[in-house]
């Protein structure tokens, strides 16, 4: 029995008599004083007599887990190291949501006549007809106002009546609106297509410049599927929920029906209606988040995940997990196709590609007459700002230009708020956050100082908290809404904007700002990544990144890599339609190999460089990583645990482990954290080995052990 508590172990239970359970159903148990819900993961008969065993309560109404799904979460517990119970959970997260209210409609009662027929009262009636439905919907049907309809409630021509809301899910029609599609796309479709209906694990890499037509491949591939295959079920991961709103309409279009949409943006009745409908199989295309993993699908048959290079795949707090290679495993348990999607794969997948384990789809040009932008160094060094700002005489020149011919400019920095340093002039205090290792960000729209880290904010000081003199806080360095205010003054006449999560908190404002940007109302946007990825500006001619040396100063394992992929996003955005597209890149590093790559359009080198530097010291994905953190808010129990973890580290080959050392971040939320690090060879046993360590020394309740499969953060 899996049930939601974080431990290792499946739980017993005495099936009662007369009660008939296989895996995966669905039943309470009790636990001390209280029930929890478990899946049945086993089924077995006992000989002997063993300790007593509590018996199940009772089989739950709700549908059971599709084999797959228990199959997947018990996979992905044990490679993750999470607690099985916990990840079934995560399967029946949408189930636990309310059902949404039950919806108010009116209908004719029998053929009954108003007394009075008014033109208005006519329409009304001959909108409904002999159908039912809500008065608002009738009202605009009609197009008169509520008000009418009511009134033929009140007389007794219509009636209210309640039915429960159950979302339709239309099919999704395959042959509704086709493209065309050039060779190449055709071909990798058709490839993707055919080894999703002939069914079996089919991991596919589908590599192809940014405007490629990823997106219209693998939507033509699915197409296939569906026209083939009617019940089969097809999932589309996407890294950010700013992507889906795009995506969704793009799929409405196609299929003339809109898929299901999955991801924490979703109201808790709406998910409640898709997990059932995706259970119930009368869903077919569902576009999602990473948790959109753990749906209960009865016939996944293509598992798509977009962007896949993208670090947003990673879960790095509660259940630690990377969506990507779950998504890879859940196809192999499911015998799906896979399909993973990038302009700049990650190591990993073009390693997995160099080897034949994934099937390498490759797109080599844009779309119709768009070609890639070109891209530039601006040499800072060369060419510096005036003091106190951030662009470039080269860039200014360009930017009034694009202005000038009424084209697009995005202004890309990958930093939230005004400026990511406030230090006191008088004394040289930095402000940091109360109770974390990091300093507080300034943000002008919101008039306050934030942490990053753990959304702690308070309103900008008077004065200096380490001397207390006043009006000493200065602004240190760039962060978007500061290069807004610099393209204000600069170009008063221009439409500006600002793409980041603190102006586009959720799916709703993603949607009104790209639509603003698709239709030509901004001139200039100045963005994070959040804007970079993704999306698809026809009219964006003119890509400049503020500081292209940002990612690559944190020197993490993938920061040359995590630099590469968002910069070739980022200036991929540039000339996607008719008119081509320029980049520039300020740095004051130009010979540095990553920006020497991406001015020369030179993926290849760039890999192969990267790919020879892993290999030398055998890390991802010549060798594989986990973490190991510690926290604690008592620092004594945090030293003991560490030590003693130290000291039981079993003894295996081709695996080290470096560590306990203090995190980089060693202190968050008021608790001490320390970390550890094994390396091993890939043919390593890693889950093995983790769990016959983890199982010498017991872990006091004080403390908080992460582990962290696969690290993308080493904060
Ligand atoms: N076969 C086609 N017919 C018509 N339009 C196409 C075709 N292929 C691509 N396009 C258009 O080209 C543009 C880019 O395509 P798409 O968004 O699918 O590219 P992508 O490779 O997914 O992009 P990115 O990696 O940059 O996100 C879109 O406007 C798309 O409609
Ligand atoms: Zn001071």
């Amino acid at each position: 029995m899996l049930v939601p508590l974080p431990v290792q172990e499946a739980f017993d239970y005495a099936v009662p008599d007369g009660m008939d359970l296989s895996r995966g159903d669905q039943v309470d148990v009790p636990l001390g004083p209280r029930f929890l819900r478990g899946i049945v993961s086993d089924v077995f008969e006992t000989t002997g007599s063993n300790r007593k065993l509590k018996s199940i309560e009772r089989k739950a109404s709700d549908p059971s887990l599709p084999l797959g799904t228990v199959d997947f979460v018990e996979w992905a517990a044990r490679w993750t190291l999470n607690p099985p119970g916990e990840m079934a959970s995560r399967a029946l997260r949408g189930l636990r949501a309310p059902r949404p209210k039950p919806e108010r409609r009116v209908r004719r009662i029998g053929m009954r006549q108003p007394q009075r027929a008014t033109t208005a009262r006519t329409a009304v009636l001959e909108a409904l007809q002999d159908r039912s439905m809500t008065a608002a919907d009738l009202a605009r049907a009609a197009t008169v106002s509520t008000g009418v309809v009511k009134g033929l409630v009140d007389e007794g021509v219509l009636e209210v009546f309640e039915v429960e809301a159950v979302a339709a899910f239309d099919r999704p029609r395959p042959d509704h609106a086709p493209a065309v599609l050039n060779p190449d796309q055709a071909a990798s479709a058709k490839a993707m297509a055919g080894a999703a209906i002939t069914g079996g694990f089919a991991p596919f890499l589908l590599d192809g410049i940014t405007g490629s037509g990823k997106t219209e491949t693998y939507l033509e591939a699915a197409a296939e599927l569906l026209a083939a295959k009617p019940d089969a079920q097809v999932l589309i991961l996407l890294p950010e929920i700013a992507l889906t709103q795009a995506l969704i309409e793009r799929i409405t279009r196609r299929f003339g029906s809109a898929p299901a949409e999955w991801h924490s943006g979703v109201t808790p009745p709406r998910r409640r209606q898709v997990w059932e409908a995706v259970r119930a199989g009368r869903c077919n295309i569902v576009v999602g988040a990473r948790s959109a993993l753990f749906l209960p699908y009865p016939d996944l048959a293509m598992i798509v995940v977009d962007e896949e290079h993208d670090g947003s795949y990673k879960q790095e707090e509660g259940l630690v997990y990377h969506g990507r290679d779950l998504a890879v495993a859940r196809g192999r348990i499911e015998g799906a196709t896979v399909v993973l999607a990038s302009a700049t794969p990650s190591l990993e997948t073009l390693w997995n590609a160099q080897q034949g384990r994934y099937r390498w789809l490759k797109l080599r040009t844009r779309h119709g007459v768009a070609v890639l932008p070109d891209i530039a160094l601006v040499d800072l060094r060369q060419n510096p700002p005036d003091p106190q700002t951030w662009l470039s005489q080269t860039l200014r020149e360009e930017i009034g230009a694009n202005l000038a011919k009424g084209e697009q400019s995005l202004l890309f920095l990958n930093r939230r708020g005004y400026a990511p340093v406030v230090l006191c002039r008088a004394c040289g205090h930095r402000l940091t956050s109360p109770d974390t290792d990091s300093w507080l960000v300034e943000h002008r729209y919101s008039g306050r100082l934030v942490c990053h880290l753990t959304g702690f904010s308070m309103p900008k000081p008077k004065a200096c908290p380490a001397c207390g003199t006043e009006d000493t806080l200065v602004s240190v360095g760039p962060g978007v809404e500061r290069v807004e205010e610099e393209v204000r003054q600069l170009f008063p006449e221009a439409r500006t904007a600002v793409f980041s999560s603190d102006t586009v908190p959720d799916a709703e404002a993603a949607r009104a700002m790209i639509t603003a940007m698709a239709e030509g109302e901004i001139d200039i946007l100045v963005a994070t990544q959040a804007a970079a990825k993704g999306h698809n500006f026809p009219r964006l001619t003119l890509v400049g990144v503020v500081d292209a040396d940002l990612g690559l100063r944190g020197g993490d394992l993938r920061a040359a890599e995590r630099t590469y992929q968002l910069l070739a996003q980022a200036t991929g955005r540039a000339g996607r339609a008719d008119k081509p597209g320029r980049a520039f890149l300020q740095t004051w590093t130009p010979e540095h190999p990553v920006l020497e790559a991406l001015a020369a359009n030179e993926r290849e080198a760039f890999v192969a460089a990267e790919m020879a530097e892993r290999e030398l010291g055998s890390l991802p994905p010549y060798g594989r990583l986990t973490a190991l953190i510690l926290s604690s808010e008592n620092a004594q129990a945090l030293e003991k645990t560490a030590r003693e973890l130290a000291a039981a580290i079993p003894n295996a080959e081709r695996l080290e482990v470096y560590g306990p050392a203090d995190a980089p971040l060693a202190l968050v939320r008021g608790r001490r954290r320390k970390r550890l690090l094994v390396r091993a060879d890939r043919d390593v046993n890693m889950q093995a080995f983790l769990r016959a360590w983890l199982g010498r020394i017991k872990i006091p309740a004080s403390v908080r052990l992460t582990v962290d499969v696969d690290p993308y953060s080493f904060l």
